[in-house]
């Protein structure tokens, strides 16, 4: 057994752990980075990487048959699905480098091949390693979390962690939830040929804001996505080739089908026990992201338990650089600016708090702004003129804004910049935006808050009157 004495032991070379090694390392600090699969982890491999490169093939395929008013005439598209596996797997490979074990080499780092356990509360084991460190960073994730519904054992399935490796097309895909994965899928799908129901127990998209999900959900439904809420997988079932999901409301058969229901946090193969460490589903943190049991031990990522978005993964390791590296031991995490964007076409963006949260907090001195696409000339230009923005101000400053339409994880960026710090509805409102793009669309829904306070108001008219009537 080799023994290895370090500055920082990170578990996991995900989105999370990747981040915390690369700053660390450069910093200075002796880093020793574990990973038992795959580098990169789940977004690079099985998720945020595959899923946006097959839902391109998709945007393409759909474009081609979907030429608007434009002057183009549609044409069927020949979609080859299995090329466009190999697209997702080009795209896949081009990025890889980025996280590869060389580049994290060459930064300094020890990268060991394994899974990890902890043996005692400052001691990791990794195959024939044994690793103390004065701080270690869990990073190691989820993975699908299939549910032990009744027959699932008997009946082929999928998951985020298959699906990119089926070459032939789907004839008709059943997909149980509807959260962001089974959406997404089910665009991709669809628009490369697919039949696709999608079971969902409550709501579609259920963390986004209703009013804005159902122009996602409309929009599928109109691309032939068979959407069924409010009906939970009950019962599966396989017989010759095909599979039937029963629900208390009816039963829906296909050729395939897809567990999109959430994740479970990779906590099963470290022995947190032996480390003194507590957990639920997740590892148990405060904002500091730290073991409250053991303060050797930092959780970052999915196995924080918090929001699971890449790029919260890569905010902890800013936070974990900071107080772990740097010292400053009084870092925190937020969650109340981070922002989310489901990749269906027309987008699905958002930031802050939800509706329900600035009413309980601000009550009636809440406002909500709203600005159509179909009022943005670009949009007009190209038409894209599906959607809207929603803003919700207090004290005259945005709390939470959700955009549905084109492009709306591009436009969510400024918005997220104002919450992060505390910017006023006015930062937007006086920024000069280049016409025409669809950013204006943000600059005209800040025009829209104020304008009843400018152009509404009996005091305003009466000095502007004054001014008129007696300016030089
Ligand atoms: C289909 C899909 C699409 C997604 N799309 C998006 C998106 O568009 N945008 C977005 O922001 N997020 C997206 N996500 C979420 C995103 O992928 C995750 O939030 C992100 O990968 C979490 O990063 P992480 O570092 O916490 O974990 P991961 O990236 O999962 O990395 C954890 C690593 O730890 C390793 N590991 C686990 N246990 C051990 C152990 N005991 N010893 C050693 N190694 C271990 C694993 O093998 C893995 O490589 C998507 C997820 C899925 C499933
Ligand atoms: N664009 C993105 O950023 C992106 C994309 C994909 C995934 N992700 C991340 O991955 C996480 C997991 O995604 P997900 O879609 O698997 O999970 P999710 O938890 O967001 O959605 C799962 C859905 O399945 C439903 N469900 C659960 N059991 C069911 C049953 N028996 N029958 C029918 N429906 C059932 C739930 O009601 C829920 O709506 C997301 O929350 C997100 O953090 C992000």
């Amino acid at each position: 057994m080799e023994k290895i004495k370090c500055d920082i032991c990170i578990i996991g070379a995900g989105s999370g752990g990747l981040s915390v090694a690369a700053g660390a390392s450069q910093m200075g600090a002796d880093v020793v980075l574990i990973e038992g699969h795959k580098m990169g982890g789940d977004c690079l491999n099985y998720g945020c990487v595959p899923s946006k490169s097959l839902l391109a093939a998709a945007k393409q395929a759909y474009a081609m048959g979907h030429t608007g008013d434009l002057g183009v005439t549609a044409v069927e598209p020949q979609v080859d699905y299995a090329a466009a596996k190999d697209h997702v797997a080009k795209v896949i490979e081009t990025i890889a480098p980025v996280d590869s074990q060389e580049r994290f080499e060459g930064f300094g780092v020890r990268v060991i091949r394994d899974w990890a356990r902890f043996t005692d509360e400052k001691t990791v084991v990794a195959g024939a390693h044994e690793i103390t460190a004065r701080r270690f960073v869990i990073a190691t994730g989820s993975s699908p979390f299939v549910p032990p519904i009744d027959g699932i054992e008997n009946v082929t399935h999928y998951t985020n962690e298959n699906i990119f490796d089926l070459r032939e097309r789907p004839e008709h895909l059943l997909i149980i939830g509807g959260g962001p994965i089974g959406m997404e899928m089910a665009q991709a799908h669809i628009r490369l040929g697919s039949k696709v129901t999608v079971i969902e127990g409550l709501k579609a998209l259920g963390n986004d804001d209703r009013e804005l999900a159902e122009v996602v959900i409309g929009s599928l439904q109109a691309e032939g996505v068979q959407i069924i809420e409010g009906q939970q997988a009950r019962r599966i079932s396989e017989a010759d080739g095909r599979i039937t999901v029963e629900t208390e409301g009816g039963s829906f058969t296909g050729s395939h089908l897809l567990m999109a229901v959430g994740r479970k946090v990779n906590l099963d193969k470290l022995d947190l026990k032996a480390a003194r460490v507590k957990h639920d589903r997740a590892v148990t943190v405060g904002d500091d992201l730290r073991s409250p049991t053991n303060s050797r031990v930092y959780a970052i990522g999915d196995a924080a338990g918090r929001m699971q978005f890449t790029h919260v993964a890569g905010y902890h390791a800013g936070v974990i650089v900071r107080s772990a590296v740097l010292g400053m031991t009084w870092a925190k995490a937020r969650q109340d600016h981070i922002p989310w964007v489901t990749y269906t076409d027309p987008e699905l963006a958002h930031v802050g708090m939800t509706e329900a949260q600035v009413r309980a907090k601000f009550g009636g001195q809440m406002k909500v702004v709203r600005f159509n696409y179909d009022e943005n000339d670009r949009a007009i230009a190209e038409g894209k003129t599906k959607g809207f923005i929603k803003v919700l101000v207090a004290n005259g400053k945005p709390k939470g804004v959700s955009i549905v339409g084109a492009h709306a994880g591009e436009l969510i960026g400024m918005w997220a910049m104002a919450i992060a710090n505390g910017q006023k509805m006015s930062a937007i409102a006086n920024t000069v935006l280049p016409y025409p793009t669809l950013s204006e669309i943000n600059k005209r829904a800040a025009g829209a808050y104020f304008s009843p306070q400018l152009f509404e108001n009996a005091s305003v008219k009466t000095i502007v009157q004054l001014v008129q009537k007696y300016m030089p």
